[in-house]
């Protein structure tokens, strides 16, 4: 099991945020997480990619233990976060160069894997702009592009569609589509057609607590639309 969130739990001072929460994701799934605002879906997000630690439980990624082998971990893991911190003075390929040499990348390899992440998530054009230039969109573009630098079998993308004009949406979802074929991907979103477009599995958590965790496809045979499955077990 590529992802593997056993029985977690956070809680910030005495709030529980996050409430024994169990769920896996597998290799060529992408899991929409969904949830209310301050459901715990960042939490869980950031437990699971070394920035949080948890109060108990246990997490998994690609066999390696968080609390454990942190550093194994991060390897096999991508990550953009909800505001995703960018240097804006600097130029996308230098921003790339510097997060692929966090990760060891270096020389013909880290080249070649700037290269790959640039067409993959759609920067060609705009490779050679400095980040501050770039329109929010392409912004996103960069924060998938670090995040996927070092090839993670795992990716972690929190709300990586917000703000972003229909044109945009779409190609990010698509990229989001396409990399999902061969890693795993969990993302966070509030966007329901978002998530009948492009998941496999929709797992909804509210105050902190498991609620929902399906595959796409025996949802959409309920009957019911996304949006009136989550407004009923969220609401
Ligand atoms: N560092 C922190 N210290 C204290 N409380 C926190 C901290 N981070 C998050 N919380 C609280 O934990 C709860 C879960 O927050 P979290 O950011 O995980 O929710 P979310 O589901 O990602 O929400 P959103 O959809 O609004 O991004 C919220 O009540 C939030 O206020």
């Amino acid at each position: 099991m590529s992802l593997k969130i056993e029985h977690l739990v956070k809680v910030y001072g005495s709030q529980s945020a996050v409430n024994d929460i169990s769920f896996e994701a597998r290799q060529g799934e992408i899991v929409g997480f969904l949830g209310p605002n301050g459901a715990g879906k960042s939490t869980t997000m950031k437990i699971a990619t070394c920035y949080l630690t948890a109060t108990s439980g246990k997490v998994e990624v690609c066999g390696y233990d968080v609390e454990h082998s942190a550093m194994d971990v991060r390897k096999n893991i991508g990550y953009l976060p909800e505001h995703n911190p960018l240097y804006l003075e600097m130029y996308v390929k230098e921003f790339l160069e510097f997060i692929g040499g966090l990760y060891q990348l270096k020389g013909a390899n880290l080249n070649k894997r700037i290269a790959d992440v640039i067409e993959l998530v759609g920067l060609s054009l705009e490779q050679k702009k400095k980040i501050g230039q770039l329109s929010k969109g392409y912004r996103q573009r960069v924060g998938l592009a670090q995040a996927l630098i070092h090839d993670p079998k795992v990716l972690i993308l929190d709300e990586p569609t917000t703000g972003l004009d229909p044109n945009q949406l779409a190609e990010i979802r698509a990229v989001i589509k396409n990399i999902g074929k061969e890693k795993t991907v969990v993302f966070s979103t509030h966007i329901m057609q978002e998530v009948e477009a492009i998941c496999d599995r929709v797992v909804i958590i509210n105050h902190g607590k498991i609620v929902n965790d399906t595959p796409l496809s025996s949802l959409k045979q309920s009957g019911k639309t996304l949006e009136e499955v989550f407004r009923s077990l969220t609401n």
